[in-house]
Order: structure tokens, then sequence, then C-alpha cells
């Protein structure tokens, strides 16, 4: 049978000259419009698809949502992403989500031949039981400890995992929450059951109770894909509801039946189901305050919280920083197949743990990631972490010189398209290093979250003015993710494009665009 390459592409153009390149290669192609698209075709012919190329900014499914889909299909075709000049955080991603390579556009046909030689090369070796590897239950031992604080979460997570108690895990956004969570179901004797994800900030608070429980509200495409409710594909194992905090207050009142009584009932509906569900919540907000603000029902807070974990904050736990750092270098350089392991020397140890993470160990894990794709030496150097290092006073020379090497690097052409990314991101080359720091600081941005009600003469700003300066910080702030951009602005994917259209953003290269 002819293994074909599925190009998954909106923009007709795009898809035509990517057809053009793999043809030049040798390759049967199929081709699909968008990420719905793409995926009916993995549904339909997946045993003829031996890789797929798809564009991450796409309408509709996006490349992200797309990886993901095919995750939760239980496919394991790899996945070659493309991207505008600019998207390196969409990589970054995208590989995290388990990419297999990635080409930025206007892609050669030669550089599109050798990732797709690469991609139908992973039949089964390393590279594909790798990718697998990050979708494998999380367990105690995978959460790295050296500090006596998280050694304590791991020893209540550990008790925790041997009773179905419900348990509320508290703690900034990016402490660990969900591995955490994730290693008390594996260690349960829940393992080999589901474990399912509600996040209520991502959801619209409308379609939360039927996401929960089912029911009429939900759109019949959308139920296609999510299938039912979250307790029913939870049944005989654990339902982790993230973001416990936003959980509307009339949903509240049936999630605390639904924990007394075990029974759930769908929205709309009076047929009550019985269901065996282990129940972990975790959030970021002081449920207490959310109480006493009469935001949180004190009943429902009692019930979830019989057994409340702290997860510490980075920046109370810096002993776990080196080793913290080491792991991700080590994960890294094995999930990219680098040839050899990547090291972390001891300055960017001393830089890294001099560091607050105010995005915790997600930033750490990001910016492990980020200077292992960039990286040109075996061991990572404060020089790789620009944005750190313009933020830690001692520091702030690595980053002028590592500006300096990125652009001397682009000039060389080595890896042309990351090094370019990185020198016009350098500091010095636009804005200062303090704008630069607030961009990539993967979530946190103590400056740029203030938006001002008055310009310079002390008049109150048009709306349009301030919806414009929104929109720019919401894109950096989810790094390009549009669907995301739209949830959280609470807008529509479509009435986002507009908006992007109207202030003259680029949806192709928002980042960039954004800044
Ligand atoms: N102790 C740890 N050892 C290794 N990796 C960790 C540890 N804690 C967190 N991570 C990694 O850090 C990232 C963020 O963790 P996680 O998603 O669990 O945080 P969270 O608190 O649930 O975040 P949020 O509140 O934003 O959802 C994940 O990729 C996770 O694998």
């Amino acid at each position: 049978m002819t293994v074909h390459v599925l190009i998954v592409e909106d923009d007709p153009v795009q898809r035509r000259v990517l057809k053009q390149a793999v043809e030049q290669n040798g390759h049967a192609c199929l081709l699909a419009e968008g990420g719905k698209a793409g995926l009916g075709f993995l549904k339909t012919r997946g045993s003829e698809i031996g890789v797929v190329v798809i564009d991450l900014a796409m309408r509709g499914l996006d490349g992200l949502s797309f990886i993901q889909a095919v995750h939760d299909l239980g496919m394991d075709v790899p996945v070659v992403v493309q991207t505008g000049q600019g998207g390196i955080d969409a990589v970054v991603e995208a590989m995290r989500a388990g990419a297999f390579d990635f080409v930025v556009k206007p892609v050669s046909p030669e550089r599109l031949g050798t990732a797709i030689a690469g991609a139908l090369k992973s039949d089964d070796p390393k590279g594909r039981s790798l990718r697998r590897a990050r979708h494998q239950p999380i367990g105690l031992a995978d959460i790295v400890s050296a500090s006596p604080a998280m050694a304590r979460v791991v020893d209540l997570a550990k008790r925790a995992s041997h009773s179905t108690i419900p348990v509320v895990l508290e703690g900034e956004a990016g402490v660990g929450k969900e591995m955490i969570a994730r290693a008390i179901h594996a260690g349960s004797d829940r393992a080999t059951k589901p474990f399912v994800i509600l996040n209520c900030s991502a959801i619209a608070p409308e379609l939360i109770e039927s996401m929960l429980f089912g029911g009429s509200t939900m759109d019949e495409g959308e139920a296609g894909e999510r299938q039912q409710a979250k307790f029913l594909q939870a049944d005989g194992g654990t339902l982790f509801i993230d973001e416990l905090g936003d959980l509307p207050l009339e949903v509240q009142v049936k999630l605390l039946r639904a924990a007394q009584s075990g029974e759930i009932e769908a929205a709309g509906s009076s047929r009550r189901r019985k269901v065996n569900v282990r129940l972990i919540s975790a959030t970021a907000k002081n449920l207490i305050e959310e109480v006493k603000e009469g935001r949180f029902r004190e009943d429902l807070y009692y019930r979830l919280n019989v057994f409340p974990i702290t997860i510490p904050a980075l920046r109370r736990r810096k002993e776990d920083i080196p080793f913290l750092a080491r792991t991700f270098a080590e994960r890294f350089s094995l999930e990219q197949k680098l040839p050899q392991t990547v090291g972390v020397s001891a300055a960017a140890l001393a830089l890294l743990t001099a560091y607050d993470w105010p995005g915790n160990i997600r930033q750490l894990e990001n910016a492990v990631f980020r200077a292992a794709v960039l990286a040109q030496g075996r061991e990572l150097a404060p020089s790789d972490f620009v944005q750190i290092t313009a933020q830690v006073p001692g520091f702030e020379g690595n980053a002028r010189e590592a500006g300096a090497h990125a652009a001397d690097r682009s000039v060389a052409g080595t890896a042309p398209s990351l090094v370019e990314v990185k020198a016009s991101e350098a500091p010095g080359t636009h804005g200062t290093a303090s704008e630069e720091a607030d961009v990539e600081n993967d979530g946190v941005f103590p400056s740029g979250s203030l938006i001002a009600s008055t310009d310079e003469t002390g008049n109150v700003r048009t709306i349009a003015e301030i919806e414009e300066e929104l929109i720019r910080f919401a894109l950096r702030f989810y790094r390009g993710q549009m669907s995301q951009v739209a949830r959280k602005l609470g807008i529509g994917r479509s009435t986002l494009y507009r908006k992007l259209k109207d202030y003259g953003i680029d949806p192709d290269n928002p980042m960039h665009d954004a800044a």
C-alpha cells in the first residue's frame, strides 16, 4: 500500500506549495483543508498515512489541538508542524505535546523532505516510544524533589493514594498540581481506570454543568469529539477538577450532591445515575477567601477539602531547582533525539537558582527546553537563558553576549530559522531587556499586565485602544494560542480573527505582531 503524507493546511496557496514540495520528494499526498478534515482522514484512512504535515496556526482546530486529538484517538502517527517566522513558543509547545519535527515557513522542499524522511523512518524506533512515554502514567517516582517541603508533599500524596478520600491540591500556577494528582491516581488501586480532567477556567461557565454531568446543552459536533460527561468518563477512576475556585455557584450545588450521594443528574434531566468516581481538585485561589466572599459554597468546601495538600511555590524550595533543571535537560535531549545528553553548567545552575520563577516549574521546564533547542554546546550556559539572565543582577552581561552570538549565528547560517527568532528577540535588538522579559515570562507579566485607563494627556482612552492593547497582551500571554486567547477574552474565534485584522495583526504570526 502506498504510504501517504497527509497535509493539513487551511490556506489553499500554502497547501499547493506543500503538495508540490512533498511530491517533489517522491511521496503521494492527501490534502485536508483544516484540522477537523485532517482528523477525518486519520479516522477513515489512517492505515495509509505515514506522516502528517500540519500548520500550527489554523482557523478552527489548530495544530496543537490536532496533535492532542490524534493522541486522544490513540494514534501514533508522526506529526511535522509548520510555523511562521517567530513561532518558536508555539513550536516548543507542539514539540512538547508530541510533534515529531518542525519546519519554518517558507520551507524548502529539501528541508521538508528531510523532516518527512525522518518521520517515516521513525516507525518503531526510539523516537516514537519516547513520544509515547510523555503520555504514560506519571508516578510518585517521577516527581523530582530535593527539598524537605516537597518531600512532605510526596509523602502526603503517597498516603492519599492509599484511599479514595477527596483531595484538594493548592498552589500557584505551574507548581505541579496536575502532576501530583496524576501520581496519586497512578499509585491508587484505580490506576488502570481513567484519569479524567475538567479545567473549570478553560470552559465557558454555561457549559461546565453539561461537561461534568452530561446534558442537552452540548453541541452535537463537539459532543461527538468529547464523548460523554466527565463523571461518566471517569467512572471507576479519578476525576481531576482543575481550577475548582472557578466552578460556577449553580454547578457547585450539583457537585455537592454528586459527592454526597455518588449519583449524577444530567443537565435538564431528572434521571439519576450511580457513578464511582474519586475526586481530586486543584486551586490556585485561596478557597477560604472565596467562601468568605460568598463565591464558593462552604458545605462543598468541607466536602472536597478533606485532605488538603499545599504545593509550595518553586521560589520557596530552591533546592529543587538544580535537580529539576538537570532532569528536564536530560529528558529533552532524549525527546529531541540529540546526539548526546545536554548538561547544565554550574554557572547556569547558579543563575537558575538565583531566579524566582514566578511561573514555577512550568516556566523552568519551558526555559530549559527552549535553551536545549537553541544551545550549541554540550552544556547549557547562562548565555542560553537570555530572558532569565536579563532579570538576575550579576548575569545581565550574559544576556547581551548571547544576543550578539545569536545574531552572529544567524548570519553564519546555522539553524537559521530558530536563531533568527532568537536574535530578533534578544534584548537590545528591539525594546528593552525588561520589556523583553515581560513578553517571554511564560505567563507572568509583572509590568505588562497593567493596562492604563488614561493617556499621557490625562484623558480617558478609547475602548478600541484598550481592546487592542488587551488583545496584544493576551496573544503574548497565551503565546499565540488562538483558541485559548479567544476563550479567555470571552469572544469567539471568528470575532478574534476579525479584530486581529482590524488591528493589523497577522494571525499567522501573532506573537511577532503582538509584541
Ligand atoms: N516535581 C516535579 N518534577 C518534575 N516535573 C514537574 C514537577 N512538578 C511539575 N512538573 C512539570 O511542570 C509542569 C507544570 O506542572 P503541572 O501542570 O502539574 O502544574 P499545575 O500546578 O497543575 O499548573 P496549572 O495550575 O497552571 O494547571 C508539567 O510539565 C509537569 O510535568
